[in-house]
């Protein structure tokens, strides 16, 4: 039988804080591969947190685990209050729609503009033709949008279509896509990977302002050292299937970090 979420409370100042995350005993196979061999750890919200690991180690599979795009196979998920191993599929639905996810390919239509990609974010909240056609979108979704790519610094390239844009503004566009959601968390699976090293930075500042001034909290997998330093307040490493890492960034050691972006456990 699974052990109960018993959301710990984490002590933040004098606050008692509630998790906005509460993994325990979180186990996923592939036919006979057991690739989580049991997971338990929480996140505070408000906070940027990295995941890292070798190649094949589980991370994307963790991130997938959590919105159940993957089924775990054992195991118990609190995320923004839902028991979401429990949740019946209207409500993983609903509660989908609340959490944003950045990846590394973002799926924008590319013949569509910025701002008719940036509208399509709200079927998370609304269906049917309004929320797909730019001139069916009522006026407040529009401004929503235009206000998202402002978010994201680019407003001034809302008509452009997606295929003239660069690659780094295609990812802050599916960015801001994603910001139609209104998300409380944000979930990157290697929102930096194919980018030059310049605009793999900027989509990593920008998702550190969305935790630092909008208070969204983030789980982030990114391949790049640097990034993991510089953009998250705690690094979880993902070893032989298991947290084998836990620490505040600033404690954090580079060349200790190295071992887990080079060969360390996979699982
Ligand atoms: N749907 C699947 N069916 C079978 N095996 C899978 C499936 N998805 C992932 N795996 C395997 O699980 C292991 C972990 O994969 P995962 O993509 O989670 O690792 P990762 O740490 O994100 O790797 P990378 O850093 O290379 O993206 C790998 O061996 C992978 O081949």
């Amino acid at each position: 039988m699974n052990a109960p979420v018993v959301p710990s409370r984490a002590l933040a100042g004098s606050t008692l804080v509630e998790p906005v995350l509460a993994v325990a005993g979180l186990r996923k196979s592939f036919s006979d591969r057991e690739i989580l061999q049991g997971l338990d750890f929480t996140l505070s919200p408000g906070q940027s947190t990295a995941l890292i690991g070798a190649n094949g180690s589980g991370k994307s599979t963790l991130l997938r685990c959590l919105v159940r795009l993957v089924e775990p196979t054992s195991g118990r998920i609190a995320m923004l209050g839902q028991d979401v191993v429990s949740l019946r599929p209207r409500d993983l639905r609903r509660f989908r729609a609340q959490v944003g996810i950045v990846w590394q390919r973002h799926n924008l239509v590319p013949r569509l503009s910025a701002l008719s990609n940036v509208i399509h974010g709200v079927q998370a909240r609304m269906s049917g033709p309004r929320a797909w056609f730019q001139s069916l979108a009522p006026a407040e979704v529009r401004a929503e949008a235009m206000a998202c790519l402002d978010r994201v610094g680019l407003a001034d390239r809302a008509s452009a279509r997606v295929d003239s844009i660069s690659g780094g503004q295609q990812q802050r566009v599916a960015i801001a896509r994603m910001l139609m959601q209104r998300p409380a968390f944000i979930l990157a699976d290697e929102p930096d990977a194919s980018l030059d090293p310049q605009t793999g930075q900027e989509v990593m500042e920008l998702l550190l302002g969305l935790v630092r001034q909008d208070g969204l909290s983030l789980l982030v997998i990114s391949h790049r050292l640097e990034h993991t330093l510089a953009y998250s307040d705690r690094i979880l490493g993902l070893a032989n299937g298991r947290i084998a890492l836990d620490l505040p960034t600033v404690q954090a050691n580079a060349a200790a970090l190295r071992r887990f972006f080079d060969h360390e456990g996979a699982a």
